[in-house]
């Protein structure tokens, strides 16, 4: 008796928290919202993922959240899956969430989860409250201008030897032909050589072995990650867990990475390796803020993580905006022709400098609208961890609960009329005047990208580079469409003829 009785009770209380997680929560959260006059949507039990499934699946995934927007404006409520969630895309309510109350935001469970299962909780992407606190402190000097000015001259080395085998490869074909190029994945491994011998030395970029097992682990887990979200796998309490197959190629693709990494940095304490930049590399500024538990510095284990953090958050990120900028230059000639011309004038010698690249400005226009027009990195995922009220542009006070999910969505804020001027035409020179405040490409706030300057700086250098030795178009009848994961890369690559200028 007492036995049926323990097992009725465990059966009840399960089912308790099935209905929830999955019906009574997401419903309070969103009568919440109603209540305020807060427009939205509710589907119990799958939410918008079957209408963001078809928004997929029709190769145009972005347009989910801005037919919503459309209909609701600059905020609204809808569910992922079950979970409830506040989309917002008013300058003032990511303002809000992402700086002035910012430590009433975590990041989201979901994406904690996806990107803990690689980088682990102990770095500056994914720690919270004062231990992020702690991380930005000391991490922040590494990425202080004259440091990542001191890289310029590598980025372009690694940039130009790169491009030597493009002008190889172009060179020994046999036929007349433009070189056909996946201008993406190639990027890929550019950004890639560059984080690496920025973070730990050319030699370790050169070093195939190291290379090949970072590339190759960095790929399976991004792939897997970008699965798990899909799957609603990632999102599951208990299941997220489960080792399976997924999950074991992505610990699997973890150790070897943090393996190569521990080796690197045991080589470096030891002195057999040094920075190959004008000055430290950033293994070397992270290794300068080395302390123990007294002195409130990171741990060795915290330096091996942050570095592997810069890996998987640069490389990716940085690939993707220079695949779209190109291909936004291959569509608007007037805008191509006025980059070339710009780079001709300043680097007649191949002089690449700081006082040369900071010449560079409708080139570094050209970088900002694409971050505007094609942002890497879309939308952006917080939980509330207490309540707190936030303001909308419109003057409108917003409540928002302990635990209510948020989604920062920079895809439309940045194509939105309110705030740019005809917002889905490509015209750079919009940046000579205004709009860069309403620029959140790299977030706002104590979040915010850290490695903007170093991403900045690389890309105008790659760009620059490119322009001044090549030619390229697209290749016509292909699909281009963003992949909606970690960063919105294009799904199907990007097919491009290039060819040597003369
Ligand atoms: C075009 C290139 C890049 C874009 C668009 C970009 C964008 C972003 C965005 C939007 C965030 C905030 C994410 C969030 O709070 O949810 C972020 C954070 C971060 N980024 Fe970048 N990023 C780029 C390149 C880089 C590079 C090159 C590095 C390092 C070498 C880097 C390192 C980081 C780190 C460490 C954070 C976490 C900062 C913190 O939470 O305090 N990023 N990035």
């Amino acid at each position: 008796m007492l036995t049926s009785l323990a097992v009725i009770g465990c059966i009840s209380f399960v089912l308790y928290r099935l209905i929830k997680f999955w019906i009574l929560d997401p419903w309070s959260i969103h009568r919440y919202f109603w209540k305020q006059g807060i427009p939205g949507q509710y589907t119990p039990i799958v939410g918008s993922l079957l209408d963001r499934r078809r928004a997929f699946l029709a190769d145009d995934p972005l347009s989910h959240g801005r037919k919503l927007a459309e209909k609701y404006g600059d905020y609204y409520h809808n569910s992922f899956g079950p979970k409830a969630h506040l989309v917002i895309s008013d300058p003032l309510l990511i303002e809000g969430v992402a700086k002035a109350n910012v430590y009433s935001y975590h990041k989201s469970a979901v994406g904690q989860t996806i990107l803990a299962s690689l980088l682990g909780y102990g770095n500056i992407l994914l720690a919270e409250g004062d231990d992020h606190k702690r991380h930005r402190r000391l991490v922040a000097p590494v990425f202080q201008h004259q440091n990542i000015n001191s890289m310029l001259s590598l980025m372009a080395q690694i940039t130009n030897r790169f491009l030597e085998k493009w002008t190889t490869l172009s060179e020994n074909r046999a036929t007349d032909d433009p070189l056909t190029l996946d201008i993406h994945e190639e990027l890929s491994g550019l950004t890639l050589d560059i984080v690496i011998g920025c973070i730990f030395g050319a030699e370790t970029m050169e070093d195939k072995n190291v290379h090949g097992i970072i590339f190759r682990n960095m790929n399976i887990a991004l792939k897997e990650m970008e699965k798990r979200i899909f799957n609603m796998i990632g999102l599951l309490p208990i299941v997220k867990d489960l080792p399976l197959a997924g999950k074991r190629r992505i610990d699997q693709a973890r150790q070897e990475i943090q393996q190569v990494v521990q080796n690197i940095i045991n080589q470096r304490l030891k002195g057999l390796t040094k920075s190959t930049c004008k000055g430290s590399d950033l293994l070397d500024l992270l290794l300068a803020s080395k302390g123990d538990e007294k002195t409130q510095k990171l741990s060795q284990e915290e330096i091996s993580n942050e570095a592997i953090t810069f890996v998987l958050a640069g490389h990716e990120t940085t690939s993707t905006l220079m695949a779209w900028t190109l291909y936004n230059l291959a569509n608007h000639p007037n805008s191509y022709q006025q980059c070339q011309a710009e780079v001709d004038s300043i680097l007649l010698n191949d002089e690449l400098n700081i006082s040369t690249i900071s010449l560079l400005t409708y080139t570094e226009m050209v970088l900002k609208e694409s971050l505007r027009t094609h942002q890497p990195v879309a939308v952006m995922l917080r939980t509330a961890v207490e309540d707190n009220t936030i303001v909308a542009s419109d003057g409108k006070p917003i409540h928002i609960r302990k635990g209510t999910d948020i989604e920062i969505n920079l895809n439309v804020l940045h194509r939105s009329e309110k705030y740019w001027h005809e917002p889905n035409k490509f015209n750079p020179s919009r940046f000579e005047e205004r709009g860069a405040d309403k620029l959140l490409a790299f977030n706002i706030g104590p979040r915010s990208c850290i490695g903007q300057n170093f991403a900045m700086l690389e890309a105008k250098i790659m760009l620059a580079l490119i322009i001044k030795h090549f030619h390229f178009e697209l290749v016509p009848g292909q699909k281009f469409t963003p992949d909606v994961a970690v960063t919105i890369r294009p799904k199907y690559g990007m097919w491009m003829r290039i060819w040597p200028r003369k």
